[in-house]
C-alpha cells in the first residue's frame, strides 16, 4: 500500500496533510502518533486529515501528535486552505472549512495562497463552553494553582479550550513548567491549551504556548486568538494587535460581535512518499 503526506507549517507549527482521497490507510491515534514522532516517523505538531467532501462542504479533522483529536487549529485551517489550493480542490479566494469546533471562513490574501486571513469564530469565556469545572461563570483573572503556584487565569473557547495567563516576563521554560500541570488539571475535563502572555503595548503582545496534546510549539493559531481575545477583554489592548510568538508574528483583530480574525503566513515544506515498510508499520496499528 502506498501513502503520501504533504508537510506545511504555520510560523513553525508544522503539520502533515493526509488526504484520504489519495491514501487508503486508515488513521487512528496510534499511527498518527508514529507519523508525528520526530525520531521514528516524519515528525510534526499534528496531522490534518481531509478534505472530506460531502454535500458541497469541505471538512477536515485535526489530530494532535499524542493521537488525540482537537476541535480546531488556527494554523491547521490556514495550512489546510493552502493545501486545498495547491491540490486544486478550490479556485475561489473565499470559502469555508468545517471543523469539529465550528466553521472557519478563509480569505486568500495573495495568489500563491501563502498569506491567509481566517475568521475563527466567536470566543466564549463562559465556564460551560470552555469547559471548566465548577459553577457557571466567566473565567476572567480567576486564581488557579498549577504546580503549587497561584496564577491569574483567563479561560476561553474558540472551538478548542484555552487558558491565558498574563505575566511580566515569559519564556519557553516558564510555559512548559506551567503547562505540564495545567494541561490535565482536574478543573479542565477536556484538558486545555496554555498560553502565557506579555502585553508590550496596546497593539503588541507576546506569547509562549504549551499545547494540549502536543506540548511546546513555536506558534499556535487558536492560541494567539485566545491570547488576543483575553488581552482585549482585560482592557489591555485595542481590538487590532500583533501577536509575537517564537515562530513569527500574526495579525489579530477582534470584531464588534466578538469574532476573531487571524492573518498570517503558511509555508509548504514538501511532499513525502512514505516507505512501504513504514506504511506497513502504520497499518499494523488496529
Ligand atoms: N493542540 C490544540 C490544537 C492545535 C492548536 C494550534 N496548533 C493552532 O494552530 O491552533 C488542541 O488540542 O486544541
Amino acid at each position: 500500500m502506498k501513502a503520501v503526506v504533504e508537510k506545511y507549517h504555520g510560523l513553525g507549527n508544522d503539520y502533515l496533510v493526509f488526504d484520504p482521497n489519495k491514501n487508503k490507510l486508515e488513521l487512528n491515534p496510534h499511527n498518527v502518533a508514529l507519523l508525528c514522532n520526530r525520531n521514528f516517523g516524519v515528525g510534526a505538531d499534528g496531522v490534518l486529515e481531509g478534505p472530506v467532501l460531502e454535500n458541497d462542504r469541505i471538512s477536515m479533522v485535526v489530530w494532535n501528535p499524542d493521537g488525540s483529536i482537537a476541535e480546531k487549529s488556527g494554523n491547521g485551517v490556514r495550512i489546510f486552505a493552502k493545501y486545498l489550493k495547491d491540490a486544486g480542490y478550490v479556485q475561489k479566494k473565499d470559502f469555508h472549512i468545517h471543523t469539529a469546533g465550528g466553521q472557519v471562513s478563509i480569505h486568500y490574501l495573495n495568489e500563491e495562497g501563502t498569506r491567509l486571513k481566517a475568521s475563527m469564530g466567536k470566543v466564549s469565556f463562559w465556564s460551560d463552553d470552555v469547559p471548566v469545572e465548577g459553577p457557571r461563570r466567566e473565567i476572567i483573572n480567576e486564581t488557579m494553582v498549577f504546580g503549587r503556584i497561584p496564577y491569574p487565569v483567563t479561560c476561553l473557547s474558540i472551538g478548542n479550550p484555552h487558558c491565558v495567563i498574563l505575566m511580566d516576563e515569559i519564556s519557553k521554560d516558564l510555559v512548559c513548567r506551567i503547562g505540564r500541570y495545567s494541561e490535565s488539571a482536574r478543573q479542565f475535563p477536556e484538558k486545555i491549551n496554555t498560553q502565557i502572555m506579555k502585553v508590550l503595548d496596546r497593539t503588541h503582545i507576546q506569547t509562549e504556548v504549551y499545547e494540549r496534546g502536543a506540548g511546546y510549539t513555536l506558534a499556535s493559531g487558536s492560541g494567539c486568538c485566545a491570547a488576543a481575545a483575553a488581552a482585549y477583554r482585560l482592557g489591555l489592548t485595542d481590538p487590532k494587535m500583533l501577536v509575537q510568538m517564537p515562530g513569527g508574528t500574526m495579525e489579530l483583530e477582534i470584531e464588534e460581535d466578538g469574532t476573531v480574525l487571524l492573518t498570517g503566513d503558511v509555508g509548504f515544506v514538501g511532499t513525502m512518499k512514505l516507505g512501504s515498510t513504514f506504511v506497513e508499520q502504520l497499518r499494523s496499528f488496529t
